[in-house]
């Protein structure tokens, strides 16, 4: 069995956490801490959408917003005071003449942060199977235009692996819109086997056990040597979709650019109630944001990456262990009995916070 050596440290990792988080000074206005759209909800489901927003701002952000089928729109509004509802499936974009409308549903999306896509947005319907390729490229492509962090989570996957125009943002990419380096993918494994399947012939067959894995990994978080196997499969996909950062969900969470590997394995909840990875979604969401503050802030220096690495990956570990100690707050007062919006009740940011301070 293979050595599963680390190389930045716990303590590194978990003081760059700490400083991706922006100060709470009281003089911030309305949206600094982050604004973001959830692309998803369609005519089975209005929960999805719901926890991802609702989860940006459970993580930290300050507003979200939903574009969901006119049809769920009402649905998800209904859920809650705090989201603000667009309809966006009256348009036809693959038409000339709905531009006016295409415009009027790009203005909607000005000064937001981050876009997640893909919670609750459904693949079922030959028209939807048409036009939701169309419109993903065309948001996309006007998100990365107004400097817009991506996330891609449950349906954008089936998305990525049966139309092209989508693949093509990552395989192709326009070098002005930096598609893939403002993206975070968030597959489950059976998300993580379409992707696969959608660039290579052969089967996805990962020649390791994340049980082995989980077991013999002494710290919660870490980094990952590149040549290990474990580490393989996720570079060679992130490098497939030109450094698109990828966290591969699971027991042990799986994260890569194809430069870097990182891991969490924080404990979570017990039961796997749906949902979970909707939350992580919208918590991603904010952080990719974070991520991107400190980027431009010349005065952030992290201790695990330099100024030119990717900070999704900081990101990506940050999301995965703040939900995973939600989860598991919530687990240990519901246990069984656990649904989805005990998750959210649980959601004590400053708390984990203070305990992974605690911690090294
Ligand atoms: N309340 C709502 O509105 C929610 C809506 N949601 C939305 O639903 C849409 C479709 O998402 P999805 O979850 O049904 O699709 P996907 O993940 O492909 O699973 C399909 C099947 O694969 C299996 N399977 C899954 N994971 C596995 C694993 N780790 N290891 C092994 N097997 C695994 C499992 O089948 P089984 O093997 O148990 O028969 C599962 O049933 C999408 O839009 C999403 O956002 C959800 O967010 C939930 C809350
Ligand atoms: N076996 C596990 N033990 C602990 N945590 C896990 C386990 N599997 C996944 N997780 C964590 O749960 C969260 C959601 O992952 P999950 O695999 O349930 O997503 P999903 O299938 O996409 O969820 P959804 O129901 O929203 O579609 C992630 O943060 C992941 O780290």
């Amino acid at each position: 069995m293979e050595t599963f050596a680390t190389k930045a440290t716990r303590s590194s990792l978990v003081r760059d956490i700490l400083k991706l988080f922006p100060k709470l000074g009281g003089v911030g206005h309305k949206g600094q801490s982050g604004k973001l759209v959830v692309l998803g909800g369609s005519k089975d489901y209005t929960g999805a959408p719901f926890y991802a927003a609702i989860s940006s701002i459970r993580a930290g952000g300050d507003l979200c917003k939903v574009l969901a089928t006119a049809e769920a729109s009402p649905i998800i509004k209904g859920y809650s005071p705090e989201l603000i509802v667009t309809p966006y499936d009256e348009i036809d974009f693959s038409k000339d003449e709905s531009q006016e409308k295409i415009d009027t549903l790009k203005s909607k999306l000005k000064f937001y942060h981050t876009l997640v896509m893909g919670c609750g947005l459904g693949i079922d319907g030959e028209m939807k199977q048409k036009n939701d390729p169309i419109m993903l490229k065309q948001l996309m492509t006007h998100a990365a235009e107004t400097n817009m962090m991506l996330v891609g989570d449950a349906d954008f996957c089936h998305y990525l692996k049966s139309s092209k125009i989508v693949m093509d943002l990552y395989t192709s990419p326009d070098e002005a819109l930096r598609i893939p380096e403002r993206t975070i993918l968030t597959p489950n494994i059976m998300e993580f086997k379409r992707i696969w399947n959608s660039l290579y012939s052969e089967d996805y067959d990962p020649e390791y056990s994340l049980i082995d894995l989980y077991e013999s990994l002494s710290e919660d978080i870490g980094e990952l040597d590149l040549s290990l196997s474990i580490s393989q499969d996720v570079t060679r996909v992130a490098n497939s979709l030109n450094g698109a950062t990828i966290l591969k969900k699971g027991l042990v969470d799986i994260i890569s650019d194809g430069n870097r590997v990182f891991y969490v394995k924080t404990k979570g909840s017990l039961k796997r109630c749906g949902g979970q990875g909707d939350v992580l979604a919208g918590t991603i969401g904010t952080y990719a944001y974070y991520a991107k503050l400190v980027k431009e802030n010349e005065e952030t220096v992290l201790e695990s990456f330099t100024k030119e690495e990717n900070p999704l990956l900081l990101a990506a570990v940050a999301g995965s262990v703040i939900t995973r100690m939600a989860c598991s707050a919530a687990f240990e007062m519901k246990g069984r009995s656990l649904a989805l919006p005990d998750i959210l009740e649980n959601y004590r940011v400053e708390e984990y916070l203070e305990s992974l301070k605690s911690s090294i």
